[in-house]
């Protein structure tokens, strides 16, 4: 699957309902062994939720888009699949989240590129399953460090705390990621047994998660940190 929305990959929610569409239709394939989520864009993998998903909108609009983020890692977490996430860009935040999904993570050593949950950044705190996934993947202790400070880390540092499995060269993703892709025949049980718990407590609080998302949002104070973050990734570029 290969991520294609212009310029960024940011997750709006017809892209997310587009992935999640993606996704049934491979868990349904019998012929279908595995999935590698990469992107046809060069230097991002995927810029992370549309921020202008969560600026300006209705609440209404606003809890369609959270039922759409949770949705897809439903999906992706729980997927019966063998899924590798070949990271052949940036990964801030839900980009991030999308490929700690996967059972597997290469990433392309460029030092350019750079990986993590950087939501305190933006004024808001990563919700529990984002922070859950984070934990599950490279644990508590580092987890806890790397959302205080938004931290966002090169391929590198990715590697040498978990957060990526294997570093390779840029114009080898695509190679590495079906290598490894191959020698893995079988989604094992041990997959579900490890992320169930995870994936039974968003369940349980889906709708509450919902709430919490939209009012969380949609309260002025935060409205204004997002305009100003999106004023700054303006800015940035010029
Ligand atoms: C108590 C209850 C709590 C409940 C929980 C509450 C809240 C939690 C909610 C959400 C969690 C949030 C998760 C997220 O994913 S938020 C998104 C975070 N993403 C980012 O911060 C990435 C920002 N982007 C970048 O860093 C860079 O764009 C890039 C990805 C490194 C690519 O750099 P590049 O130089 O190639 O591109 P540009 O920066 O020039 O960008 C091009 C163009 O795209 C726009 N854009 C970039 N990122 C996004 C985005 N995520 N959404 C929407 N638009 C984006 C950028 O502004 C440029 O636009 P322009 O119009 O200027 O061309």
């Amino acid at each position: 699957m290969s991520l294609q929305n212009p310029p960024v990959n940011s997750l709006s929610l017809e892209f997310l309902t587009d992935i999640c569409i993606s996704v049934e239709k491979l868990e349904m394939d019998k012929t279908c062994r595995g999935l590698i989520i990469t992107s046809s864009l060069p230097k991002v993998f995927s810029a992370g939720l549309d921020i202008m998903e969560m600026y300006g909108k209705s609440p209404e609009r606003c809890g369609e888009f959270w039922r759409a983020v949770q949705e897809m890692w439903l999906k992706l977490y729980g997927s019966n699949m063998v899924t590798i996430a070949a990271i052949n860009g940036s990964s801030p935040a839900g980009g991030c989240l999308m490929s700690m999904t996967c059972d597997y993570r290469i990433m392309a050593d460029n030092p350019r590129y750079s990986i993590g949950l950087n939501e305190t950044q933006l004024g808001i705190v990563a919700p529990f399953w984002f922070k859950d996934t984070m934990t599950n993947t490279v644990g508590h202790r580092t987890t806890e460090l790397s959302l205080q400070l938004g931290q966002m880390y090169n391929p590198a540092e990715a590697l040498k705390i978990g957060l990526v499995d294997q570093l390779v060269p840029e114009d080898q993703v695509s190679h590495y990621s079906h290598t490894n892709h191959d020698q893995v025949t079988t989604p094992d049980r041990s997959k579900s047994m490890m992320r169930k718990p995870t994936i039974d407590k968003l369940t349980s609080k889906r709708e509450a998660d919902i709430q919490n998302f939209v009012s969380f949002i949609t309260k002025d104070s935060i409205q204004k940190s997002i305009g100003m973050y999106l004023e700054m990734l303006k800015k940035r570029k010029r």
